[in-house]
Parts: structure tokens; C-alpha cells; sequence
């Protein structure tokens, strides 16, 4: 790297926008209901006795794959996941004869959701002897959706259902506009961000409405469930969007760095997008803390300070002691201290047997500030590296692991020293994550023009490596993200950790894939979220 004194120069930050919340939620009454919370929650479990006791009466296993299904567009498995587990597994053992692609794509995505790998020579039944899905289902709207839904289930070297992806697709897009609603809509999403892709709460809300009598498993139990269920969780998110944005507005008003995004509500949205659950709320809210701080972290690297004083910042936080405050310039003194605090905060929140995870958390931190210093050091020195040394650096600095660690440090017993040993060593589906993030990142902020003043993306470094237009870059980039989501299905079936592990990890891609889908960064510019968060923490379902 050429060495040319540049530490004292001064950045040109661009100016973020504010907060498009302010005080919103610190101030917000939420709407009055029909029925009080208490009545509410007696209602909700009432509904969910009613709910269990239709997997024992589902005649056969369509009917139970249809309930599967339903409960999880609706976004209430989360209430029956061990009957889901059980039934998912007899399924799996039993013989299944059916001359419905719908049926047969239903059971391959749904067998794959849960871990179990079944082969993609379930689907040749519906091809013809050269291998090509036959005409007739090009007529059958519902079926090549649900094809395109299970195609999106496949992992590496799985050519079949890579032709699969791309027929249902191109047939989908063809017949799009003549579809009827609901399926209009569920068509339209799919092709947006694919249901395996997409953040779970989402689908909820686009799925509650739609679901009716034309459904194979209606019942009016569960629609009841489903809307009661995500009003009684948002009350739940509501309140803690109270509190941590008064949290962050102290921090603001104490650290005093203007030059940083005030992106609390996004932060808590991302936290929240992995897990989602009321007794999860350690978790979530932890996360959500940890990831506003990271994002400030950033924000001071990229956007603010001289080189000179990333590195101060980071020797400062690599020695995690508060005594080194003075070594920091004034600015960023009280940033540090309310970093160490609120670590110590985190701490608190554990029971005795799970305080080793305090070191984990320190630890990623830790390691994110090191990536931010490296990609400081070659922004400033003007330094283009390769795209191999670049993807290693930025895959680290895009989050996986800090965001995998900070979601297992709330989390109960589940979460092991093993699963926090797993997570922290770079496993697939931590790196996977870790990708999806920064690719969606790099091809938002291509789109985006903005010359940022941070170090080279992975599509200028793969542009100038292989001397390639920018458009051959962002398809490559695209693949790459495409690539991820392969190894994270694989993961789905490597048992290396419990599958509701997995499945929180794999949730912070989905949120990549939400917030930053169409190349466009929905939590930098955050207007172009607002809409779709306010349908997540403002509006309730119409009972
Ligand atoms: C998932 C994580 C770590 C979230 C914290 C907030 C954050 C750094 C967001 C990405 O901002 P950016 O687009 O400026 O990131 P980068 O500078 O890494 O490109």
C-alpha cells in the first residue's frame, strides 16, 4: 500500500437525513381495540388450543400440509412448533403419491423449510423425456408459484431446480398480469423477494388479509388467531420501541455526534426481523441496542474521523478499558463510554451460568471496529485492493457475525457455548449472512451513485480486477447473493446447530433482502421503508 501521510485529513461527510420517526414512538398512544390486551391474550390462548387439536384432524397429509403452510403465511407457527415438527417428520417417513405439482412442490419446500433434504427428482414426474416440464402446467397459475416457492429451497449444483427456478419464473412474469387476486398479489411478492427470502412478518401481513374461504385449510379459528396474535405482538414491540428509542435519544443527546444516522426504529426493525417472539425479547432488544451502536461505529469511521482517529478509536476499543478515554479525541470520549456502559448493561441481563457470553459480544464488536479500521486504512490511502481481499474484509465488516452473536446473547438455553463457538467461527450459515448483507449493501450503493468517501465496493473491485463494465459486475454480484442463499438452504438440512438457531441467523439476510432489495438502501434513506415499518409497529389488523 503506497504510504503517504493522510491521517489528519478531514472527511467530507455527506449529511444523513434525520430520523423519519423522531420522537414518534416515545410519544405514541397506540389505537384503541375493540378488546382490552388481558381479554386479548385469554382470547389468543383460548385460539390456540382450538388451532392444535386440527393437526389430529387432518385426514390425510395434504390437509396437514396445508394447515403447515397456512399457519406459517400467516406468521403463527411460531405457536405450534412442535406439532409442526412431528407432523413435518411423519410426513417425511411416509410414502406420498400425488399427481398435483402443487401438492408436490407444497411438500418438497415445506420438508426443506424444516430440514429434512428431499431430492429433486420429485419434480420429474412433471417433465417430459427431454427433461422439460411439461406444457400444460404454464396454465396453472397456483402450481408454478408453488414450484417457484420450493425451486427457491435449492442449494449448490442442483441444476434441476435451477431450471425450475428460471421456467416458473419466466411463466410467472408472462402470466402476471391477467392473474385474480389474491394470487395477483402473492405473485407479485414472490418475484420481488421469493418467500424463502423475504422477512416473516411481512408475509404476515400481506397473508392475513388475503386468507379466506378459498383456502384449503380455512378456518376461521386461525384467521381469528392470526389477526388477535399480531396485534397482541405489536402492543409487545410497540412498547419496546418506547423505551429503546428514549434510550437512544439519551444517547444522542449525550454523545453529541451529529454527523451519525439516528436510525433507532430501523435498528429495532432489523433486531426484530430475526426474532420476532415475545419471549424473545432479551434478544431483540439487545440486538437492536447493539446494532445502533455499530451503526454510529460506522458512521464515525466511514463518514467522520481522520484516520488517525479510527485509529485511536479502535486500539480503544480492541483494549476495552475505560481508563483510555483520555487517549481518545474529545469528541468521541463519551461515544466510548457509553459503549463500555452499555456492554456492562448487556452483562446484566445474564443469569449467572450464561456470563461467558459478555466476552462473544465484546469479542464481535471488537472485530467489526478492526474491519472498519482495515477498509479506514484504504479509503485513505486511496488503496483499491483485490476483490478476494476485499470480500474478506467487507463480509466482516457487513454484520454476520456481530448480528448472529448479538441475537444468541438474549436468547435462553438453546443457545449454547457450543452454538456461540459454532457461530463465531465462521460458520456456513454465519458467512452465508454475512454476504447476502454486504452484497445487497455494495449493489444499493451502486445504484445509489453516491461517491462514498469509504473504501472501494466489492463491485468497483470486481469491476477493475477482471476489467469488466459495471453491468457484468452487478450480474456477478447478484449471482454471488444467489450463491448465499444456496448454503444457507444447504444449511437448513447440516444440522450443525438446531434449526430455530439457523433460522434466527438466516432472518438478518431476510432483512437484507427487505431492506435493501432494488438496490435501494431502505435504512440509510429510510423514507422508503417508513411505510411498510408503519404497517409492522403502527397499524393493527382490522379484527
Ligand atoms: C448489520 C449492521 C452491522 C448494522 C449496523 C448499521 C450499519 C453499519 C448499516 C450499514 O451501513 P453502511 O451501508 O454504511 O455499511 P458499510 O459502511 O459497511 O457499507
Amino acid at each position: 500500500m503506497a504510504s503517504i501521510n493522510c491521517s489528519a485529513v478531514p472527511r467530507l461527510a455527506p449529511s444523513f437525513e434525520p430520523s423519519v420517526w423522531g420522537d414518534f414512538f416515545i410519544n405514541h398512544t397506540p389505537d384503541t381495540l375493540q378488546i382490552s390486551d388481558e381479554k386479548m391474550t385469554e382470547r389468543v390462548n383460548q385460539l390456540k388450543l382450538e388451532v392444535s387439536g386440527l393437526f389430529g384432524a387432518c385426514k390425510n397429509a395434504v390437509e396437514k400440509l396445508n394447515l403447515v403452510d397456512a399457519l406459517q403465511h400467516l406468521g403463527i407457527d411460531h405457536h405450534f412448533e412442535e406439532p409442526i415438527a412431528i407432523t413435518m417428520s411423519s410426513i417425511h417417513n411416509a410414502e406420498f403419491i400425488s399427481s398435483s405439482l402443487h401438492e408436490v412442490a407444497l411438500r418438497f419446500r415445506l420438508l426443506r423449510q424444516h430440514g429434512f433434504c428431499v431430492s429433486a427428482d420429485e419434480f420429474s414426474k412433471f417433465k417430459d423425456e427431454g427433461g422439460r416440464f411439461v406444457n400444460d402446467i404454464t396454465n396453472d397459475p397456483k402450481s408454478l408459484l408453488s414450484l417457484y416457492n420450493a425451486a427457491n429451497l435449492l442449494t449448490h449444483k442442483e441444476g434441476q431446480l435451477e431450471e425450475a427456478l428460471l421456467f416458473s419464473r419466466h411463466h410467472l412474469e408472462v402470466m402476471q398480469c391477467n392473474l385474480e387476486s389474491p394470487l395477483a398479489e402473492q405473485v407479485e411478492r414472490a418475484l420481488k423477494i421469493p418467500l424463502q427470502r423475504n422477512v416473516k412478518r411481512e408475509e404476515a401481513i400481506h397473508y392475513i388479509p388475503e386468507y379466506s374461504v378459498q383456502d384449503e385449510m380455512y378456518n376461521a379459528a386461525i384467521l381469528e388467531l392470526a389477526k388477535l396474535d399480531f396485534n397482541c405482538l405489536q402492543r409487545i414491540h410497540q412498547k419496546e420501541l418506547k423505551a429503546i428509542s428514549m434510550w437512544s435519544k439519551n444517547i444522542f443527546e449525550d454523545i453529541k455526534l451529529d454527523y451519525a444516522r439516528d436510525r433507532m426504529v430501523e435498528c429495532y426493525f432489523w433486531a426484530y426481523s430475526c426474532v420476532y417472539e415475545e419471549e424473545y425479547a432479551r434478544s431483540r432488544i439487545v440486538l437492536a441496542k447493539l446494532l445502533m451502536l455499530t451503526s454510529i461505529l460506522d458512521d464515525t469511521f466511514d463518514e467522520h474521523a481522520t484516520l488517525e482517529e479510527c485509529r485511536l478509536l479502535a486500539k480503544a476499543i480492541e483494549r476495552w478499558d475505560e481508563t483510555d478515554v483520555s487517549l481518545l479525541p474529545e469528541y468521541l470520549q463519551k461515544f466510548f463510554l457509553q459503549i463500555i456502559s452499555n456492554f456492562k448493561e448487556f452483562d446484566k441481563l445474564l443469569e449467572p451460568h450464561e456470563k461467558y457470553r459478555s466476552a462473544y459480544i465484546r469479542k464481535v464488536f471488537q472485530n467489526i471496529s478492526k474491519s472498519y479500521l482495515q477498509e479506514a486504512e484504504w479509503s485513505h490511502h486511496d488503496y483499491t485492493p483485490s476483490f478476494d481481499e476485499q470480500v474478506n474484509i467487507s463480509v466482516k465488516s457487513a454484520g454476520g457475525d456481530l448480528v448472529a452473536i448479538g441475537a444468541l446473547f438474549g436468547l435462553g438455553d438453546i443457545a449454547t457455548k457450543e452454538i456461540f463457538k459454532w457461530a463465531i467461527t465462521n460458520s456456513g450459515t454465519v458467512r452465508a449472512c454475512g454476504e447476502i448483507s454486504r452484497f445487497m449493501d455494495d449493489l444499493a450503493d451502486f445504484k445509489r451513485g453516491r461517491n462514498k468517501i469509504d473504501v472501494a465496493t466489492t463491485i468497483e473491485c470486481y469491476m477493475k480486477e477482471n476489467n469488466v463494465t459495471s453491468e457484468v459486475a452487478l450480474a456477478k454480484i447478484v449471482s454471488f447473493v444467489d450463491d448465499a442463499w444456496k448454503t444457507l438452504n444447504q444449511e437448513l438440512f447440516e444440522r450443525r446447530a438446531p434449526l430455530k438457531i439457523v433460522k434466527i441467523i438466516t432472518n438478518f439476510a431476510r432483512s437484507m433482502m427487505f431492506l435493501y432489495h432494488d438496490k435501494r438502501d431502505g435504512y440509510t434513506n429510510s423514507k422508503e421503508v417508513k411505510g411498510a415499518l408503519e404497517s409492522h409497529f403502527v397499524k393493527h389488523i382490522p379484527i
